[in-house]
């Protein structure tokens, strides 16, 4: 049975990525929001996308701070962005969606989405990842790494340098496979299962590129930030 050690270096590597991943959480009052009383379909568009908005802005503030992030070719640095935002979103609600708030507001944050004129094709893979997420119950700090570990892909598409981007991820995947050994001792597969996640994370690139189409078919208006990151408009 090999004995799994965490080194000092990996551990301050833990640190410098789980307090990013905690210091940017999306605002509250965004959250809160889609909670209070009856909204439209249209007032819960509008919602989701100020909810949407300030997603990318704690991603965007997230990966700033990935020890190597920023000293990467910075087109490189923009296309890491651009090809992992849906999936680190996704990754990020899901979280939010299975645990963060107290008990009863799932339910109602589950409604205001599936209320918001997005066709049920696109709500039942988001809702299924959404489940198969929150049944892993993570802690704090897999969440992180795996964020991490998306946004850090090296086959996205333009990215030139794809050696540089591989040697930031491999810490973070190895960090994450011993995190996984000693959080879970009982779940030897547990590892394999939160990369089976990151499979799953890909799919739905297409449903919410899907998503976006719809949305532009019913006239739905977007922020700038959303309109940059998914080259709309
Ligand atoms: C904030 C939110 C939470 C859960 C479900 C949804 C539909 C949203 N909202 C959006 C998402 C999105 C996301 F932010 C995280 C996860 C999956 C996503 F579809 N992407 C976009 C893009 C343009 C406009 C919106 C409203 N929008």
């Amino acid at each position: 049975k090999e004995k799994v050690e965490i080194t000092k270096e990996q551990q301050a590597l833990m640190k410098v990525i789980a307090d990013a991943y905690n210091r940017h959480q999306i605002p509250q009052d965004v959250a809160k929001k889609l909670l209070q009383d009856q909204y439209s379909a249209e007032e819960n568009f509008l919602l989701l996308t100020e909810m949407a908005t300030s997603q990318v802005q704690v991603l965007v503030e997230f990966t700033k701070n990935i020890p190597g992030f920023l000293s990467l070719n910075h087109e490189d640095q923009i296309a890491l962005l651009k090809g992992s935002a849906v999936e680190a979103m996704f990754l990020r609600s899901a979280q939010v969606f299975s645990k963060k708030m107290p008990n009863g507001h799932n339910e109602v944050l589950e409604d205001r989405i599936r209320r918001s004129g997005i066709s049920e094709e696109f709500m039942t893979p988001m809702f299924n990842f959404y489940k198969s997420i929150g049944v892993l119950h993570m802690v704090q700090e897999e969440q992180a790494l795996l964020t991490a570990i998306t946004i850090l892909t090296p086959d996205r598409p333009y990215v030139k340098d794809q050696q540089a981007v591989e040697r930031l991820q491999e810490p973070m995947l190895d960090l994450l496979r011993k995190l996984c050994v000693l959080q879970h001792p009982q779940k030897p597969q547990y590892f394999a299962c939160l990369l089976g996640r990151l499979t799953e994370l890909r799919t739905l690139n297409y449903y919410h590129a899907e998503m976006l189409t719809s949305w532009r078919m019913n006239d739905h208006k977007f922020t700038p930030l959303l309109c940059e990151i998914w080259d709309v408009e």
